[in-house]
């Protein structure tokens, strides 16, 4: 990779690297359980995912036809039924961990941006061991707005302090957030993605990992 190359790289977590829906589905549906409520299928979870935890629960409550009086209490019960276990289940995709290998190798700074809310974001990638890849993390409570709002993804640029060469992440949330912040998007087309890939805005859409490094060498310099 050549060295004028390097600049920083930003992903999005739910559905891009980690495969998060199961813990995120198991959590759901131990909060319905203490709430004597029927649980929820793993497909249906998936798509309430995308907007952080807050909307999934509010989207679970309307599935389950839940009073909206309970909404702060049913959603500090999935945040402590989630941190608990927020990574039981949930592994990367398949060539996650040789793609930023290698381009932390390329000396790209790395960083997370997600709308999962902090706490359990970290949790879930110190139990991965993906840590140790990223300079930073934001969540979807690091600041008062979340994705598409471009104010996350600016800030993980901002923190990074590279030319940002490419945000990559698997949903419409994310695409529309790279065109707002004006950073070029690699659609990972494996995720929790609700809408055709071509109904996008990317710069490149991709279905392994481990294609992504020669994806982003192709890419013009930041
Ligand atoms: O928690 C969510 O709903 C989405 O998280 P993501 O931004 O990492 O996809
Ligand atoms: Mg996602």
């Amino acid at each position: 990779m050549d060295v004028h190359m390097t600049g920083a790289i930003v992903f999005d977590l739910d559905g891009t690297l980690v495969d998060s829906a199961p813990d995120l589905h198991a959590a759901v549906n131990r909060m319905l359980a203490e709430h004597g409520a029927l649980p929820l299928s793993l497909e249906t979870i998936i798509g309430f995912i995308g907007n952080g935890i807050p909307t999934l629960v509010r989207r679970v409550m309307t599935a389950r036809g839940l009073p909206s009086s309970q909404e702060a209490q049913m959603i500090q019960r999935m945040l402590a039924h989630y941190n608990a276990q927020p990574a039981d289940l949930s592994r990367p995709y398949d060539g996650v961990v040789n793609a930023l290998t290698t381009l932390k190798q390329a000396e790209y700074a790395l960083g997370v941006c997600t709308n999962k809310t902090l706490t359990p974001a970290i949790r879930i990638l110190d139990a991965l061991d993906l840590s140790r890849f990223f300079d930073v993390v934001i969540g979807g409570d690091s600041l008062p707005v979340t994705k598409p709002d471009p104010a996350p993804l600016l800030a993980a640029f901002a923190e990074l302090g590279a030319d940002p060469a490419l945000y990559v992440g698997d949903s419409e949330v994310d695409a529309e957030t790279a065109r707002r912040a004006g950073i070029r998007f690699g659609l990972f087309a494996g995720g929790y993605r609700k809408t055709p890939v071509e109904a996008l805005p990317s710069t490149f859409v991709f279905d392994d990992f481990a294609s992504l490094p020669a994806q982003v060498d192709a890419l013009s310099p930041a």
